[in-house]
């Protein structure tokens, strides 16, 4: 097992990878409280993994609230569903609430817990292999408005993240590939040997190898645990995690949530944030290549659904967490793994990216 701390002074709490962790019940044990839980998971992953929870915790209270599954109904009736089921239990201040999922599990828990009876304790126990890389770590929590993804939320950390490797091997494809595009995300924030270490390995994590996921999985949070404590709260670095996700964004709100997996429009969002760089002369044809050669290699999109009209693409990128003083900021990049966070970006050079 490998641990990696997130610094955040009195909330600062561990990430535990490794094979096995879900038959260890010495990991969750320290970070509950209280006498009683509850575990939210959904109608996929429950049947597959809450028994291993329920395992791990006995002798605690514990309350089993199932949802269903998907991005569509990350929203603020499930919100409500896991609140309900919660004072239907007499869930009190001191329930630490288990999240059992991937990420839309993950970050609708989250905002449960900051919400409920004005914030408890939850765990993250996240099972794809994006919410393992991605969205388990760093504490921002929400859920999806008809008009912009993650709209409403809070952030909130969790006590301590449980990554079981082994929860992977229950998890289709599609969704394992999702997972990479964020993987690689790190590298072209500012990683370029982790780029190399992709390029070279993608055929081993595709085939699920357990030492290439492992690694990728560290190397991924170590990155991410880094980021967050230097700005918790996304006031100035923390915006470059967002590289390809105001595109992506736009392609999940505008095809309808679920339509795209979140990983794949970001894939897609990456390649646009690339070609916008090119156009203000900081990234060569070549780099545009070999960044679309390796989502292509992770089976990942790398051009946007043309259901979208750049009219239409504007105005739902005109709906974002990084737009201050109505003005829009996006991630780019100066050098391929050298991105930045910019306003000053030719407007019609995006409308072509955008496909004008
Ligand atoms: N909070 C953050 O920092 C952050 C970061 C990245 C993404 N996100 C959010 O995460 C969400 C995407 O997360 P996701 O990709 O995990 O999608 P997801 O939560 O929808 O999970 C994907 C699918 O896999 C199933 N599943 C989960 N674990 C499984 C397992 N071990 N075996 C078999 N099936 C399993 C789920 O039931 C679902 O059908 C999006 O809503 C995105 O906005 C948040
Ligand atoms: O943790 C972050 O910060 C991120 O931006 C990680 C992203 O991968 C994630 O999709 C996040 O939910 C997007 O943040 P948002 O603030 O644009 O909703
Ligand atoms: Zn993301």
């Amino acid at each position: 097992m490998k641990t990696l701390n997130v610094d955040l002074g009195d909330r600062s709490y561990p990430i535990f990878i490794g094979s096995g962790l879900l038959n260890k019940p010495e990991l969750i044990m320290p970070y509950i409280k209280g006498q009683s839980i509850a575990i939210v998971s959904n109608t996929t992953v429950a049947p597959l993994y809450l028994d291993k929870i329920h395992n791990m915790t006995e002798g605690f209270a514990t309350t089993d609230i199932t949802l269903p599954d998907g991005e569509k109904y990350k929203t603020t009736e499930t919100l409500g569903q896991i609140h309900t089921e919660m004072l239907q239990a007499r869930c009190d201040r001191k329930t630490t609430l288990v999240a059992l999922g991937g990420g839309v599990v993950g970050d609708i828990s989250g905002f449960a817990a900051a919400t409920y009876q004005r914030g408890i304790n939850f765990i993250q126990v996240p099972t794809t292999l994006l919410s393992m890389v991605d969205s388990s770590v760093g504490g921002k929590t929400g859920v999806n408005h008809p008009l912009g993804k993650n709209m409403i939320g809070a952030f909130h950390q969790p006590q301590c993240v449980i990554i079981d490797t082994d929860t992977l091997n229950t998890l289709d494809d599609r969704e394992l590939s999702a997972g990479i595009a964020e993987i690689i995300k790190y590298g072209y924030i500012n990683d370029l040997d982790f780029i190399d270490w992709l390029d070279q390995n993608m055929e081993k994590l595709l085939s699920r190898d357990q030492e290439a996921l492992a690694y990728a999985i560290f190397k991924s949070c170590e990155h991410k645990a880094k980021i967050v404590a230097a700005d918790e709260k996304e006031t100035g670095q923390r915006a470059l995690l967002n590289l390809g996700h105001t595109f992506g964004h736009a392609i999940e709100t505008g095809m309808g949530y679920g339509n795209w997996l979140h990983g794949e429009a970001i894939s897609a969002g990456m390649v646009m944030a690339a070609e916008l760089s090119k156009e203000h002369g900081w990234l060569s044809e070549s780099d545009i290549t070999s960044m679309k050669t390796l989502l292509k290699k992770a089976n990942l999109p790398i051009a946007p659904p043309a259901e979208i009209s750049p009219e239409r693409f504007s105005e739902l990128m005109s709906i974002d967490k990084k737009v201050q003083d109505g003005v829009l900021h996006l991630v780019l990049m100066k050098s391929l793994g050298e991105s930045i966070i910019s306003s000053d970006f030719d407007k019609q050079a995006l409308l072509r990216v955008l496909g004008a």
